[in-house]
C-alpha cells in the first residue's frame, strides 16, 4: 500500500465543500455500527463535527509534509487518550471515514481513489496508537486539577489559577483541553498563560462567549475548590530560540499564550527587545494590562502598547491590530508571534507577510478546538 497524497487531497476537495453533511452522516454510520462508541462523545455534536473536519483537512493537507503531520498526528493521538480511545476504535472510524469518503466524492471516486484513501488512513491511525502507547507509560491520559484563584477581571472575562494533581510538564505557548464537572465529556481548550511554575500552577484568561458551554461554566459558576479535568498539553507555537527581538500581536484573550512566551523569554536571563501589542475592543477589556505593565517595569527591554479598536474617546493607541502593526519600522527581523480572533490572526500575518516578515519567522497555533 502505497501513499498518494494527491488522490487524497483531489477527492476531500470535492467533500470539503459539503463538510457539514459528510460530518453528520459520518457520525450517524459511526454510532450505527458501533453504538458502544457514542458514550465516548459529548451530547451535542456540533462542535465535535466541526474538529472532525478541521483535524481532517489539516491531516489531509498535510500528507506532504511528514514532518509537520507525524507531529500533529502525535499530539493527536496523545491527546485522545483523555477520551477512553484504544486501538480498536480506529478500525470502526476508519470503516465510517471510508464509508463517507466513498459516498460524498462519489462523482470522482475510484478503486485507486479508494486504495489511497485506505493507506493515508493507516499510516495516520498507526501514528496516532504509537504515540498514544508511547505517551501512556509516562504520562496521565489526563489531569484532575483544582481551582486554587479565580479573579472575574470583566463581566465576561475571569482569569483562573488551577493546581494539576499530578506535574503536568508543558511548553510555554502550549493549550490543553478543559472540562468541567457540569458539563460532562464537553471539552474546550485554552492556553495556559504563564510559563511552568515550580509550584506546578498553570493560570488560563477565559471569556465567557455566548453559548459557550465551558467558557461559560468556568467563568459564571466555577469557584475556588471546584476541580476540573485537563488533558494534555499541545500545541507548536512555543518560544524562540533564535536570538532575534520579538513582536507579539494578540487580540482579547489571545493574549494567554504570548504572556507565557514573553515570561519564559524574561526568566531565560535572554535579553531582547519585545513589543507587545495588546489589542482589545474597548479599554475596559484590556482585563491583564496592570499585570503586563509590572513585568514591563521590571525588564526594560519590554515594552506594552496596548491598542483600543472601537472606542473613539480613548486616550491611547486606536485602530484594528493588523493596521497598528504597520504603523512601526519594519519587523522583517523579529520573530513574531500573533495570537487571537481568527480574522485578527490572518489579516495580521498577511499583513506582516506583505511588508518583508519572512513566513519562517511567523509564528501561530490553530488551536485543536478550533480544528
Ligand atoms: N483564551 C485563550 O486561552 C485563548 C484564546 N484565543 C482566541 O482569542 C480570541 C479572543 O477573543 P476575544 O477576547 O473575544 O477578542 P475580541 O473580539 O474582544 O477582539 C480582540 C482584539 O482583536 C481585534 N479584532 C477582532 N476581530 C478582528 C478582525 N476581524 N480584524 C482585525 N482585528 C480584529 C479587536 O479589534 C481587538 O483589538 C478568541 O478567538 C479565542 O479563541 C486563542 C488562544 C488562546
Amino acid at each position: 500500500m502505497s501513499l498518494n497524497p494527491h488522490l487524497v487531497k483531489e477527492s476531500f476537495a470535492v467533500i470539503e465543500p459539503v463538510a457539514d453533511k459528510a460530518a453528520a452522516y459520518f457520525y450517524g454510520r459511526l454510532f450505527a455500527e458501533s453504538p458502544h462508541l457514542r458514550g465516548m462523545f459529548p451530547p451535542a455534536m456540533d462542535l465535535q463535527r466541526d474538529r472532525l473536519f478541521g483535524a481532517l483537512t489539516r491531516i489531509v493537507w498535510s500528507l506532504d509534509s511528514p514532518d509537520s503531520l507525524s507531529s500533529f498526528l502525535g499530539q493527536l493521538g496523545r491527546d485522545h487518550r483523555k477520551y477512553g480511545v484504544v486501538a480498536e476504535h480506529y478500525t470502526a472510524i476508519g470503516n465510517a471515514l471510508l464509508a463517507t469518503a466513498r459516498r460524498f466524492a462519489a462523482e470522482v471516486w475510484s478503486s485507486e481513489i479508494e486504495a489511497a484513501w485506505v493507506a493515508a488512513y493507516t499510516a495516520a491511525a498507526n501514528a496516532m496508537i504509537e504515540a498514544a502507547d508511547s505517551d501512556a507509560g509516562v504520562s496521565p491520559a489526563w489531569w484532575l486539577a483544582e481551582v486554587i484563584d479565580h479573579e472575574r477581571r470583566t463581566r465576561d472575562i475571569a482569569v483562573i489559577t488551577l493546581r494539576p494533581g499530578q506535574r503536568m510538564p508543558y511548553l510555554p505557548g502550549q493549550y490543553i483541553n478543559v472540562q468541567t464537572a457540569r458539563w460532562p465529556r464537553v471539552w474546550r481548550t485554552f492556553s495556559i498563560a504563564n510559563a511552568p511554575r515550580e509550584d506546578n500552577t498553570i493560570r488560563l484568561h477565559v471569556r465567557a462567549v455566548p453559548g459557550g458551554w465551558v467558557s461559560t461554566a468556568l467563568v459564571d459558576h466555577t469557584r475556588i475548590g471546584d476541580t476540573v479535568m485537563l488533558g494534555p498539553p499541545v500545541g507548536t507555537m512555543t518560544p524562540p530560540d533564535s536570538g532575534r527581538d520579538m513582536l507579539c500581536v494578540a487580540g482579547g484573550t489571545g493574549l494567554a499564550p504570548l504572556k507565557a512566551i514573553v515570561e519564559h523569554v524574561i526568566a531565560s536571563g535572554r535579553r531582547p527587545n519585545i513589543h507587545l501589542l495588546y489589542g482589545a475592543r474597548r479599554s475596559c477589556e484590556l482585563y491583564d494590562l496592570p499585570d503586563l505593565i509590572r513585568m514591563e517595569s521590571s525588564f526594560p527591554w519590554l515594552r506594552v502598547l496596548p491598542v483600543v479598536s472601537d472606542e473613539p474617546g480613548y486616550d491611547g493607541m486606536r485602530g484594528q491590530v493588523p493596521d497598528v502593526t504597520e504603523r512601526f519600522h519594519s519587523w522583517a527581523d523579529h520573530d513574531v508571534y500573533v495570537c487571537g480572533p481568527g480574522a485578527m490572526v490572518n489579516e495580521t500575518v498577511r499583513r506582516l507577510l506583505w511588508n518583508g516578515v519572512p513566513l519562517a519567522n511567523i509564528h501561530r497555533d490553530i488551536a485543536l478546538g478550533e480544528l
